[in-house]
């Protein structure tokens, strides 16, 4: 399989970017009429380049040729936020002018670690010696202070070659192109070709998408389907990572048709699965130290509160930054910070993303960050232990971001709960990677899968001690309750039992401690409840009273006014020793049933019987009749129709 890689092109105005691609690739990739007429680049444009790697494969390099012009860094950023690696073009004859430097710090702010100088238009150049040594001199404390620089000339020819071969070695130099299963592409064109529906054009940064796949457009939220894909002019059956493709969308229209709601540029097309977006991003931001660096980009401010504007993943937005103010109120040249940055629309963000930040006026690039956590908390970012969360992140980044560990090991150490495990979706790690990340904090005892979710292990371990100390405590002082409430239990566990899931989880992992649930109450497994030995006497008594004459017992009243004679009677009504008919009236078991042998004979001797009839057969009282006529009702004995009572039939058994 020939290996794939995205190669952008950077520099200032007219050092002779297109003509480079051009001389490489015979592509011209100044494809609009009015680029064309003004000679410069406007629109992202796109070239493939096949190139042999050392061992005679080929790579199939995709050039997105970002236009070199300051009014039209917003599409250079589009372009470069999914380069794998980038040529970097200084004309000889000129230097490095702002934009060479612009584009130098926004190549290091979106994290692009790998490039090639082109020292272009080097036949103008008296010393193209000297001039090399210049740039060196200007590449200074970036990250391309070691790149090659190759001197070239697209109009002799001179030095391509050269800058093919070097192009070779970056590209094999580089990782292989990551695929954690989540495809993303933002879309860098979308255009309706007459009878063919919209078409959008990007790079798929990872995962992979099929025809005939669900996907759906983000922000917007518009689903549709894949209907067909491109790569390089011809039909594929899927899209892979860092393909630079075009795919035909079936339900989604173009965004001027329908709005905000259709396809553009600055939508990023994802599979349903990783649609959700956020409007609070945590990240890092860093402000570059370069010698370079212009004396009106220094002077910008980027402090707290203040007004940016973001662009990510080719879409711009206008965002609030927050910073932590215990610590500092502005990010000066050369420092970074934890920050928050405050959308008033979604935007789609994935931890690990890096964007560009630039002044509320777009006049400069200020600074560069990266997403910590795409699902910021507005209230609890000045929170010491929200700061502590996002520091920890900060500490532990490679190439991709947070690494997997920590996103999963910060995450439930802060929340002690991930109930919704779909947040680590939204993170440039795989599945795979995700999976034993938690595997490991499972066993250096950090996090714990339960049914539910995932949880801090120590702090679950305190909070089912806590719980089994809740029952245990409760069966002490109310033995002869069967058990703790619920709600009850779930009050006194505060945070842990707030998700109701995460309870359920609780309880299923108590059952291994000998914890039970039954009905509304928590207990041990094979609790019988008891009356305290002080009470047992008082029951005695109860029961006495009520069997000196069953029939007409007294009422609960009578029975029971101090507390631990209501305890003692409410014990017995648990136990099924006392039948309570209504709130005010009690019987014992043998009185109810010698009420209804009563009832039952009178009905099958006389037929259906008025209440009031068998009241004066069973020999009681209006007040314990009735009750206990509902009750027999109840209990599948008897049946009313209007004021009669008849016997029910016996139910057919199955
Ligand atoms: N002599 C000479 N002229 C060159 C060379 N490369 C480019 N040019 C000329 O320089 C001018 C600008 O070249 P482009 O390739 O359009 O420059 P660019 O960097 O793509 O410009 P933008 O895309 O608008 O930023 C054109 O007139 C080219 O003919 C070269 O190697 N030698």
């Amino acid at each position: 399989m020939s290996r794939r890689f995205i190669l952008g092109t950077a520099g200032h105005i007219d050092h002779g970017k297109s003509s480079l691609v051009r001389a490489l690739t015979n592509v011209d990739p100044d494809r609009l009429p009015e680029e064309k007429r003004r000679g410069m680049t406007i629109e992202l444009g796109f070239a493939h380049l096949t190139l042999d790697d050392s061992a005679g494969d080929q790579i199939e390099v995709g050039i997105v040729d970002v236009p070199g012009h300051a009014d039209f860094i917003k599409n250079m950023v589009a372009g470069a936020a999914a380069i794998d690696g980038v040529l970097l073009v200084v004309a000889a004859d000129d230097g490095w002018m702002p934009q060479s430097e612009e584009h130098l710090q926004i190549l290091e702010y979106l994290g692009v670690r790998r490039a090639v100088i082109a020292l272009t238009k080097a036949d103008l150049s008296e010393d193209p010696e000297f001039a090399v040594e210049m740039l060196r001199d200007d590449l200074q404390d970036s990250h391309f202070a070691e790149s090659p620089i190759i001197p070239v000339s697209s109009t002799t020819g001179a030095g391509i070659a050269t800058l093919r071969d070097e192009l070779v070695r970056m590209i094999e130099s580089a990782p292989l192109p990551r695929d954690t299963g989540k495809p993303r592409l933002p879309i860098d064109r979308a255009f309706s070709p007459t009878g063919v529906g919209t078409v959008v054009t990007g790079t798929l940064t990872r995962g992979t998408l099929s025809v005939g796949d669900p996907v759906i457009l983000t922000p917007a939220g518009t689903e549709g389907s894949i209907r067909g894909i491109q790569n390089h002019n011809a039909s594929v059956p899927a899209a892979e990572a860092s393909m630079r493709t075009a795919i035909n969308l079936s339900d989604i229209a173009l965004a001027s048709s329908v709005g905000k709601r259709g396809a553009a540029r600055g939508q990023t097309l994802t599979t349903p699965r990783f649609a959700t977006t956020t409007d609070t991003l945590d990240v890092v931001i860093s402000r570059t130290a370069r010698h370079h660096i212009s004396a009106s980009d220094r002077e910008v401010k980027l402090g707290h509160l203040g007004h940016v504007h973001i662009h990510h993943a080719g879409s711009l937005h206008r965002a609030r930054l927050v910073l932590d103010v215990s610590v500092q109120r502005q990010i000066e040249p050369g420092q970074s910070a934890i920050a928050q940055l405050r959308f008033n629309e979604p935007i789609h963000a994935f931890a690990g993303d890096r964007f560009l930040v630039r002044d509320g006026s777009q006049q400069h690039t200020i600074a560069g960050g990266e997403v910590l956590h795409p699902f910021g908390n507005r209230r609890w970012f000045h929170k010491e232990e929200y700061q502590h969360f996002l520091a920890q992140r900060v500490e532990n980044r490679d190439d991709h971001g947070v690494t997997a560990e920590t996103l999963v090991e910060t995450l439930v150490h802060h929340d002690k709960i991930i109930s919704d495990p779909s947040v680590l979706d939204y993170t440039d790690r795989s599945d795979a990677e995700l999976n034993a990340a938690i595997d490991a904090l499972e066993s250096n005892g950090i996090a714990l899968r339960t049914p539910n979710g995932i949880v801090d292990q120590q702090w679950w371990q305190k909070v089912a001690a806590k719980a089994e100390a809740e029952v245990d405590a409760f069966h002490e002082a109310k033995p002869e309750l069967p058990g703790i409430p619920v709600l009850k239990l779930q009050k006194a566990l505060g945070r842990a039992a707030g998700d109701d899931r995460i309870f359920h989880s609780l309880l299923r992992h108590l059952s291994t401690a000998g914890i039970e649930r039954t009905g509304v109450n928590v207990h041990r497994a094979g609790y019988t409840p008891q009356l305290p030995p002080a009470i047992q006497p008082i029951a005695e008594k109860i029961l006495q009273q009520l069997d000196t004459d069953p029939i007409n017992p007294p009422t609960k009243k009578e029975l029971a006014t101090a507390p631990n004679e209501i305890k003692a009677l409410s014990f017995l009504i648990r136990q099924g020793n006392v039948i309570e008919l209504d709130d005010k009236c009690v019987i014992s078991t043998a009185g109810y049933a010698q009420i209804k042998q009563a009832v039952v004979a009178f009905i099958e001797a006389q037929g259906p019987a008025r209440a009031a009839d068998l009241k004066t057969a069973a020999g009681t009282t209006r007040k314990i009749m009735m009750p206990a006529l509902e009750r027999l009702d109840a209990d599948g004995i008897t049946a009313r129709d209007g004021d009669f009572r008849h016997l029910k039939a016996p139910q057919p058994t199955a």
